[in-house]
C-alpha cells in the first residue's frame, strides 16, 4: 500500500463515531489499513460494526486493533462508557472522530418537529456529548486530535436543509470557541466541510416536496465518494505538531458553494 503525498502511517488509538456505514465506515478503513492505527467502530447498529471489524481483520487489520462499541451518541452514559472501554482496552486515545449525523431534507412549513429534533439530538447533542466525554482524557494527557465531520452546509444555508444548516452553524461555532480553550492543552480541532458525498444519508429523507425541489446530489455531476473525506482525514492527521488544519471544505469540483 502506497500512501499519498503529505500523509504517514499514524499508530494511533482513534474512536470514529458513525462507523457503521458511509464516510464513517471508510475513514474506519483509511485509518486502520492505511494509518496502521488501532480503531474503536462506534455507533448504534453493532451488527454492522461486528461485520465491519470482521471485514478489516480479512483485509489485514489485527484483531486487537479493532473494536467495535456499540453507542447512541445522543445517550451521555453511552459516550462516557465508549470512551472508558477505549482507555480499557488501550490505555489511551489520540484521536477522535465526529462522524455521527442525520440529515432529513424538509421544508420549514412542512412542520417536521420529529426530523428537526432527531438532527439536533444527534449532530449538536451528540457532538458536545462525545467531546465532553474525551476532552478530560486529552487534556490530561495535554495533546489530542479531534475531527468533526461538519458540512459546506455549516458555511452555507441551504434551502430545505434549514435546521440541518443549523446543526452544522452550531459546530462550526462551538469549535471556534473550543479551539482557543485547548490551546494550552496541545488539543487540535479540525473540521472537515464536504459538500455531497455518495452515501444513503439524502435518502433517509421523507419529505419528498424538499427532496425533489431541493436535493442536488443527483444532478448529473460526479460527487464525492466517502473515501475522498477519509484520506483528508489522514492527510489531517500527518500534520507536524505545530500545524492545525483547522478547517477543510471538500467539495465536488463541479459544485462549489
Ligand atoms: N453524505 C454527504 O453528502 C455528507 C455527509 N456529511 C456528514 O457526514 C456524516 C456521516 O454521514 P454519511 O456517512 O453520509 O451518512 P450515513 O447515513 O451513511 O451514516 C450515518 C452514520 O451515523 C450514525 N448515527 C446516526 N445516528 C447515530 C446515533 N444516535 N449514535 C451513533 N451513531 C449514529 C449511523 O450509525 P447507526 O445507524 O449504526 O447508529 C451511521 O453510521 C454526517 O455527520 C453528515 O452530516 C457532511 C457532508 C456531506
Ligand atoms: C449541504 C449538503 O447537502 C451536504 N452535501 C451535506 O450532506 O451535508
Amino acid at each position: 500500500m502506497s500512501l499519498a503525498p503529505g500523509t504517514s502511517l499514524l499508530e494511533k488509538v482513534c474512536i470514529v463515531t458513525g462507523a457503521s456505514e458511509g464516510i464513517g465506515e471508510a475513514i474506519a478503513r483509511v485509518l486502520a489499513i492505511d494509518g496502521g492505527s488501532s480503531v474503536v467502530l462506534a455507533s448504534r447498529q453493532i451488527d454492522k460494526l461486528n461485520s465491519l471489524a470482521q471485514r478489516l481483520q480479512a483485509a489485514g487489520c489485527s484483531e486487537q486493533n479493532i473494536f467495535a462499541v456499540q453507542c447512541d451518541v445522543t445517550n451521555l452514559s453511552d459516550t462516557q462508557a465508549l470512551i472508558q472501554k477505549t482507555l480499557e482496552k488501550y490505555g489511551r486515545i489520540d484521536v477522535l472522530v465526529n462522524c455521527a449525523g442525520l440529515m432529513y431534507y424538509t421544508l420549514m412549513k412542512n412542520g417536521q418537529h420529529d426530523e428537526w429534533s432527531k438532527q439536533i439530538d444527534v449532530n449538536c447533542h451528540g457532538t458536545t456529548n462525545m467531546i465532553g466525554a474525551v476532552l478530560p482524557h486529552m487534556i490530561e494527557n495535554k495533546r489530542g486530535h479531534i475531527l468533526n465531520i461538519t458540512s459546506d452546509a455549516g458555511k452555507r444555508g441551504f434551502a430545505g436543509l434549514a435546521v440541518y444548516s443549523g446543526t452544522k452553524f452550531f459546530i462550526e461555532g462551538f469549535t471556534q470557541a473550543l479551539r482557543q480553550e485547548m490551546i494550552e492543552y496541545n488539543i487540535r480541532i479540525t473540521n472537515i466541510q464536504p459538500g455531497d458525498v455518495a452515501t444513503k444519508l439524502a435518502g433517509r429523507s421523507t419529505d419528498q416536496e424538499a427532496k425533489s425541489k431541493f436535493d442536488g446530489s443527483n444532478a448529473g455531476h460526479k460527487i464525492l465518494d466517502p473515501e475522498d473525506i477519509a484520506k483528508t482525514v489522514l492527510f489531517a492527521l500527518s500534520q507536524p505538531a505545530h500545524v492545525a488544519l483547522n478547517e477543510i471544505l471538500i467539495e465536488p469540483q463541479a459544485a462549489p458553494i
